[in-house]
């Protein structure tokens, strides 16, 4: 089939990045792709600390990227990026200059640090007590670049007197591909970060300033939907020239996604992490858990967002394989999670109850999971692993009542990220728990979501 006009999406995961090609015509995804990319490093410097290895990053976002087929690539007018919110990597601008030579060498690790994802732990409560308190309706929790920046210039001053530019893992994409010299950043990502007033779009310089926060670091912050720039040479086949969106969160992405045509649904995201979202014109009462977070247009997201998601099966998976290799038997990894996931569906009949909160939540860091009754019987694999799905979906309720929804009109769910299609433990959960009918999109979803608003703002191009 022949494509004349088409959108590239990329997004920037925490476990994956995933490219999605928008056609113009008939606003349908017409071709979608996924890469791991692998690139947790094993010995962060701080053992609460999350951190990922920034080139991996980019290289398998260049790996995805090249297995487009090229005459996609040819059609494609705009660029649109998203991808973990909340975290941050530093980099000298010689960085960009290493990306477009082609080469990442040794040299380039010294020229960027990791990325200190949102899932980076070490800003703990007694060091969050004695940061300045936000001029924000939004608190600041660790994994939060701003806190970020807060802990390393006390603790580890170097890290920041490496680098001279800072910004998301997806700001540090776009700026590569248009060659910025300094980046920009949608208030969707500078909300994540913290310190960030989302009614006048500003950073709270003076605050932060009082603190001697370094914030001639801070990049500067522009509406979604802002072009960043363009492409600053031919790759993949994409044309030089082909514009490029400032870069957006994956969570606003994949709602942008879902909800295109429904106003009355909400979004559960299930990937590493998990979200339960929908959308408001206003800023109404903080919960514990749940939050405001700057969608499209002036309008906001209301947010439950659980740090226990598809990141505590895979920790399940992974102490069954130390398990099975105690005891002197191998399995491989995509073997355990095909059988796990293939076990038979009579699982509701078990007493065993799974509060599987293996990484605490923002709103209660220090509180962690457990096992309530557990019997002679109910020890099973199935039981087990069926409990941890099942208790994830519990949690996501916890923090987003189904009253709370209703209150706000909504009458549909629709299940979105790589978790839910694969897992139908936790779809049968999310419908007889928040009992209302679960439409599941596909995977790509946050990709599709930033390539929709790329069309959506650059539509001057597609007419
Ligand atoms: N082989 C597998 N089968 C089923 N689920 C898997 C498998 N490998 C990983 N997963 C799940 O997918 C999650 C990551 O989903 P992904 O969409 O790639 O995340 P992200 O969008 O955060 O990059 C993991 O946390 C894990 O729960
Ligand atoms: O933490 C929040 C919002 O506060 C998440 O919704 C946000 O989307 C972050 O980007 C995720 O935690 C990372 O997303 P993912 O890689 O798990 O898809």
């Amino acid at each position: 089939m022949d494509f004349e006009k088409l959108i590239l999406g990329i997004d920037v995961g925490t476990s994956s990045v995933k490219v999605s090609l928008l056609d113009s015509r008939t606003v349908k995804s017409v071709y979608a792709k996924s890469v791991l990319t692998k690139a947790k490093i094993n010995n962060p410097s701080h053992e609460k600390g999350d951190e990922q290895d920034v080139i991996k990053i980019f290289k398998s976002t260049q790996e995805c990227l090249e297995l487009v087929p090229r005459h996609f690539m040819k059609e494609v007018k705009a660029i649109g990026v998203c991808g973990q919110m909340h975290g941050i990597v530093f980099w000298d601008e010689r960085f960009i200059r290493h990306f477009w030579s082609g080469e990442f060498s040794i040299e380039t690790k010294k020229i960027v640090s990791n990325l200190y994802t949102w899932q980076d732990a070490r800003a703990d409560k007694q060091f969050l007590a004695k940061l300045p308190r936000p001029h924000s309706h939004l608190k600041a929790h660790s994994g939060y670049g701003c806190n970020t920046i807060f802990w390393l210039q006390e603790y580890q001053p170097e890290i920041l007197s490496n680098y001279n530019r800072c910004g998301t893992i997806q700001d540090l994409i776009v700026s590569a591909f248009c060659n910025l010299k300094t980046p920009v950043m949608s208030t969707q990502n500078a909300a994540s970060w913290g310190y960030f007033d989302t009614t006048d779009c500003s950073w709270n310089i003076d605050l932060l300033q009082s603190a001697h926060f370094p914030v001639n670091l801070l990049p500067s912050v522009v509406q979604p939907g802002t072009n960043a720039g363009s492409l600053y040479n031919t790759i993949y086949d994409i044309a030089k020239g082909t514009v490029v969106d400032v870069a957006l969160g994956d969570l606003q992405c994949s709602v942008m996604a879902t909800l295109t045509s429904v106003k009355d649904a909400a979004v559960i995201n299930i990937s590493t992490s998990a979200q339960v979202a929908f959308v408001t014109n206003y800023i109404g009462q903080q919960h514990d858990g749940v939050e405001y977070f700057p969608y499209f247009d002036n309008s906001y997201l209301v947010v439950a967002a659980s740090l226990n998601g598809g990141n505590v099966l895979d920790c399940f998976v992974k102490s069954v394989l130390g398990w099975v290799s105690d005891i002197g038997l191998i399995i491989n990894e995509d073997e355990l999670w095909n059988r796990l996931m293939n076990l038979s569906s009579d699982e509701e009949a078990t007493s065993l109850v799974v509060n599987p909160i293996i990484f605490g939540e923002r709103h209660n860091p220090t509180v962690f999971g457990s096992f309530v009754n557990i019997t002679n019987s109910n020890m099973t694999l199935k039981e087990l692993f069926s409990g941890f799905c099942k208790g994830l979906v519990q949690n996501l309720l916890k923090m987003m009542p189904r009253e709370m929804l209703l209150e706000a009109g909504i009458q549909r769910i629709i299940g979105s990220g790589s978790v839910i299609p694969k897992n139908h433990i936790i779809k049968k959960e999310i419908e007889n728990s928040f009992n209302l009918p679960l439409y599941v999109e596909n995977t790509e979803d946050s990709a599709f979501g930033a390539a929709l608003s790329a069309f959506k703002t650059n539509n001057f191009l597609f007419i």
